[in-house]
Formats: structure tokens, C-alpha cells, sequence
């Protein structure tokens, strides 16, 4: 079995509980609070301008230059066309410059982009990807799922598109095939710690839907206000 569906096999548990957790099953039905989606895009814009350097890390440790190229190509394709659909999203949810002003990104956003710096800034390419690649793959896979959905609503009908796209799923692939063979070439204890990155992030994505939906808030929020 490819290191690839050998990772995705171990992290299968935490990937059905992604599926099935409430944000995303009313997304797709369409019932999803708008207050929730509304949080959850502002926290993933900010991820994603960091998922964004994270894979130009990737691109600056890539041995080769055609990595370094393709890595590069991903990197911008994040931030056009992710951020593009975020300021369509912002748009299209009203949120205004002051709320943009006013961000914080909440607990769960924060540790989920430390810990792929953390992976890219430690390692090497492998590492890179291993940590990345759940964002694609999971997005993916739920993009698969949602896309006979009926939402019945504009915003929800566009994200679900975005991510069962012919354009996403041939990224996914290509860092499909990078991760097997760059695990193929190295070591076994490069392996546990490229797997343990996947694991990781696989865990980080389920922690997001559910930030999302809890409108989660630092500690030190709820104690300011009841002061
Ligand atoms: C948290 C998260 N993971 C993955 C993706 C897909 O790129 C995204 N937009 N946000």
C-alpha cells in the first residue's frame, strides 16, 4: 500500500468524524447558521494566507526546480483563487472593514497554522507536505460527498463547487503522488514524522469545524467581558 492511502487509512476515524460533523451535514443541506459560516470564512481567510506561505516554504526546500516551480504555482493558486472566493464570500456575507479591522484568529486557527510552520520550518519537503496535504485531500473528499447536495443557497452551493472542481482535484493528486514519492526515498523515522504531521492536521481539520460551530473564543475573551 502507497504511504499515501496508508496515512489516509490511520487517519480515517478523525476524517468520518469530519464528514459528519454538524457544520459541514448543514452546510450541504443548507440549514447551516449563517453566524457560523460567517465565522468561519474570516478564520479561513486567515488560515489561508498562511497555508499560502506555508507552501512557499515548500517551494524555497524543494531540491529541484521543477518542485520548486510547482510548489510555487500552488502557493499563488491559494491566494488567488482561495482569496478571491473569500472576498466574493465577504461580499456576498456583508462583512465590513472594521469586523476585518477587529480580527483575532481564534485558538483553534492559530495552533493549526503554528503547527504547519512548525512542520515546514523543522523539516524538509516531505515534512511540508505531509502537513499540508489534509487541507487538500479532506476538502476534497468532502467537496466528493456534498456535491449532490441541493443547498438551496447561493454561498453554500459555491463553496461546495469550489472544492469538487476538476482544477482542485488535479492538486490534490499531484501532491498525492509527491508525498508517496518523496516517502519512498526516505528514511523510516522520516516516515513516523511525516505521518505524525498528517495526523496531526487531519485532527486540526475536524478542530476547525468545530471552532467554527462553537464560535470559539480565547479564554481571556469571555474574562474581559464579564469584568
Ligand atoms: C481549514 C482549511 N483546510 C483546508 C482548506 C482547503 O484548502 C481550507 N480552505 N481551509
Amino acid at each position: 500500500m502507497s504511504f499515501a492511502k496508508r496515512v489516509r487509512q490511520a487517519a480515517d476515524p478523525i476524517w468520518q468524524a469530519s464528514f459528519h460533523h454538524p457544520f459541514v451535514k448543514e452546510l450541504g443541506e443548507g440549514t447551516l447558521d449563517r453566524a457560523k459560516f460567517r465565522y468561519y470564512v474570516m478564520q479561513d481567510a486567515y488560515y489561508l494566507r498562511h497555508f499560502a506561505r506555508v507552501q512557499a516554504i515548500g517551494a524555497a526546500k524543494s531540491p529541484d526546480l521543477a518542485t520548486t516551480a510547482r510548489l510555487a504555482h500552488h502557493a499563488q493558486s491559494t491566494c488567488e483563487a482561495e482569496l478571491s472566493l473569500h472576498e466574493t464570500f465577504a461580499e456576498l456575507l456583508g462583512i465590513t472593514e472594521e469586523e476585518r479591522a477587529a480580527f483575532m484568529p481564534a485558538p483553534t486557527a492559530y495552533a493549526y497554522t503554528s503547527h504547519m510552520y512548525r512542520a515546514a520550518y523543522e523539516g524538509h519537503l516531505g515534512d511540508v507536505i505531509a502537513a499540508i496535504l489534509p487541507c487538500y485531500w479532506l476538502y476534497y473528499e468532502i467537496g466528493e460527498r456534498l456535491k449532490t447536495c441541493r443547498p438551496n443557497d447561493p454561498i453554500y452551493e459555491k463553496w461546495i463547487s469550489t472544492y469538487s472542481s476538476d482544477w482542485f482535484r488535479s492538486l490534490v493528486k499531484e501532491q498525492i503522488d509527491r508525498l508517496d514519492a518523496i516517502a519512498a526515498a526516505v528514511t523510516e523515522e522520516d516516515r513516523r514524522r511525516m505521518e505524525q504531521h498528517f495526523l496531526i492536521s487531519s485532527d486540526y481539520e475536524y478542530k476547525f469545524w468545530e471552532m467554527a460551530y462553537e464560535l470559539e473564543r480565547w479564554p481571556s475573551a469571555g474574562l474581559v467581558e464579564s469584568r
